[in-house]
This record gives C-alpha cells, sequence and structure tokens, in this order.
C-alpha cells in the first residue's frame, strides 16, 4: 500500500525546545490513523508539519506524495482542522459554507448542508456566537466536505458531548467508506479511537514510541500474569513492554511475534487502551518500535509493590 504520509527523520525544535525529534513513518493510503500520546508529545507538531503550516527543523515530510503546502494542488488535498477549530467569528455559518464552495475544487456542498441541518445549526448564525462544541461541529464539516485525499485532525472530538462524539465518529467513518479518504486524528479519548482507527501512531516525549497496524499490534501484544518472576529470565523474544510485580504476582505486557508457551504465565489479549497506556508508562529504551530487551530489561521498566 502506498503512503499517504511519509516521514524520515523528522524533526522540529521551537528555540531550544524539541518538539519532534527522529521521526519516521508511513501513514497507508486509505487508513484511519490515531495518533496518540501524552500532554507535550508533539502530536500537533507533527500534524501542522503535515498540513505545511510548520517547516521542520530536520528530516523529511511528503504528504500524499509532494512537499506539505508547496501550492494549491497539494492544498486541495489536504485537509486540516486544528486544535483550536478557527472560524472566521464575523461571518455567518451560511458564508463559511460559500466561501468553502469558492475556495475548494472538490466542495461537496449537499455534505456541508445535510450536515448542518442535522446538527440543529442556524445558517444565518455568527460563527462567533456559536458555543465551544458547535464551532467545533463546523470546522468538521467544512473539513468533509472539502473531500480531501488527506484529512488531518487535531484532537477533533475533544469539545464535543458524547453523542456528538459518536456521531461525529459515524460520519467519518462513513465518508472514509465512500471516498477512501486517508484520516490521521489525534486523542486523548483512546476508548473513541478503538471502533474506528485501523493504524495507530503513539509519540512519547517528542518521539515515535511505537506504529503500526491496529490488528498487527494488538496480535503480538500480550499481558502476562503469574508468578513473581525477573523479567531478565524471559526468552529473547519477548520484549517486555511494561512489567509491575507483587510480592508474589508478576505483570507483563509483552511484545513478541511467537506463540507464549510458557505454562507458567496465564496470557491474556491487549485492548488499544491497555497497549497505548502501557507504551505511554514506559520509558523508550532506543530501539524502534521500543520495548526493552536483555540488559535492558530491569532500567526503570518495572513497577515493583
Ligand atoms: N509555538 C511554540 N513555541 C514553543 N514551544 C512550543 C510551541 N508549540 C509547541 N511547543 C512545545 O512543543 C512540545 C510539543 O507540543 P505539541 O503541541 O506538539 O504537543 P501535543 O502532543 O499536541 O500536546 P497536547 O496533547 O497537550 O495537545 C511541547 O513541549 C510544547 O511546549
Amino acid at each position: 500500500m502506498t503512503a499517504a504520509l511519509r516521514a524520515q527523520g523528522l524533526g522540529k525544535t521551537y528555540k531550544r525546545r524539541t518538539a519532534l525529534e527522529d521521526c519516521t513513518l508511513e501513514i497507508p493510503r486509505g487508513s484511519v490513523s490515531a495518533l496518540v500520546g501524552p500532554n507535550g508529545a508533539g502530536k500537533s507538531t507533527l500534524l501542522n508539519l503535515a498540513a505545511g503550516m510548520l517547516e521542520p527543523t530536520s528530516g523529511t515530510i511528503e504528504v500524499c506524495g509532494g512537499v506539505p503546502g508547496s501550492g494549491p494542488e497539494q492544498l486541495a488535498k489536504v485537509g486540516f482542522v486544528a486544535q483550536d477549530t478557527p472560524v472566521y467569528a464575523g461571518l455567518s455559518i451560511e458564508d463559511h459554507l460559500r466561501l468553502g464552495a469558492r475556495l475548494n475544487r472538490a466542495w461537496d456542498d449537499d455534505l456541508a448542508r445535510r450536515r448542518v441541518e442535522r446538527l440543529g445549526l442556524d445558517p444565518r448564525q455568527r460563527a462567533g456566537r456559536l458555543s465551544g462544541g458547535q464551532r467545533a461541529q463546523l470546522a468538521l464539516t467544512l473539513g468533509l466536505a472539502k473531500r480531501p485525499e488527506l484529512l488531518l485532525l487535531d484532537e477533533p472530538v475533544a469539545a464535543l458531548d458524547p453523542l456528538a462524539r459518536r456521531e461525529f465518529m459515524r460520519d467519518l467513518m462513513e465518508t472514509v467508506a465512500e471516498h477512501g479518504l486517508t484520516v490521521v486524528l489525534s486523542s486523548h479519548l483512546v476508548a473513541d479511537l478503538e471502533r474506528v482507527c485501523d493504524h495507530l501512531v503513539v509519540l512519547v516525549g517528542a518521539r515515535v514510541r511505537i506504529a503500526g497496524d491496529v490488528e498487527d499490534l494488538l496480535a503480538t501484544h500480550h499481558r502476562l500474569t503469574g508468578p513473581r518472576r525477573d523479567v531478565s529470565t524471559l526468552p529473547g523474544d519477548q520484549h517486555v513492554v511494561s512489567a509491575a510485580h507483587t510480592d508474589r504476582q508478576s505483570t507483563l505486557i509483552v511484545r513478541t511475534e511467537s506463540p507464549v508457551l510458557d505454562p507458567a504465565w496465564s496470557v491474556g489479549a491487549l485492548g488499544l487502551e491497555d497497549l497505548v497506556l502501557a507504551y505511554m508508562s514506559s520509558p523508550d529504551d532506543g530501539s524502534p518500535g521500543g520495548a526493552a530487551t536483555g540488559a535492558a530489561r530491569r532500567t526503570g521498566l518495572e513497577v515493583v509493590r
């Protein structure tokens, strides 16, 4: 599958602060990718680089086969709804739709108007008078109606109520199914992402901790529970992502391509949230996709109770 977004050694530094470092990743075309990580991890920075709103300090990034924001063709291919869901406060919703139609070649006016009606918004209302959630809905409607090849959404559902969140995710999935666009969305609401995302990128401390197809990641990560055990005694192909111990018991999250055969362990499947939390809470050992192996296993990875 070709990549909708390709980053190679990508970095961004603001004065002295490193927001993104040595980021190498590919987002497959047609995927819905979740971009997750703690506050300040670099998610918005990566999305702004992909949208062409920021210039890299190092490395390269390519979206839909070109340099982000490099001309009208390129701008038409990419839709971006920034975290603060910018709209023109003095313009009405109707004005926004007309502006959208004027500025975007592939504009889907039907989709935009159907959404506005379904949301119960009055087209005559000025955007500056909308609630935070309504403003987000307007910005998301503009992003969907633009019909981009790649839609970048920075925390799109943060301001929406739970029902609106579910409906937005449904709209997004319908648009993906109908038009085969690629979506990258950042969010802290991992449970919401589980139903819609087929690709995952976890950023921690400006670096990619793990990235890949969600099904593959879930199939290769396991929760092992059993009698207390030193992690350095595990087989070499079991990479420990996180470990917690009580006096008698150990609970490990491990990544492995092979079946876990040791009868001492009871092996459990992980959900997306468990997987994300395991990577967010374990320090980076520097290995790609990275989990600790061998001598590195003990370093700071274990929570001992
Ligand atoms: N304009 C800026 N000037 C200086 N530092 C910045 C700027 N924008 C972001 N940063 C810093 O870059 C780092 C990454 O910020 P970024 O907004 O990309 O994180 P994030 O993962 O989107 O966080 P959140 O989940 O809180 O939205 C943070 O340490 C932040 O303080």
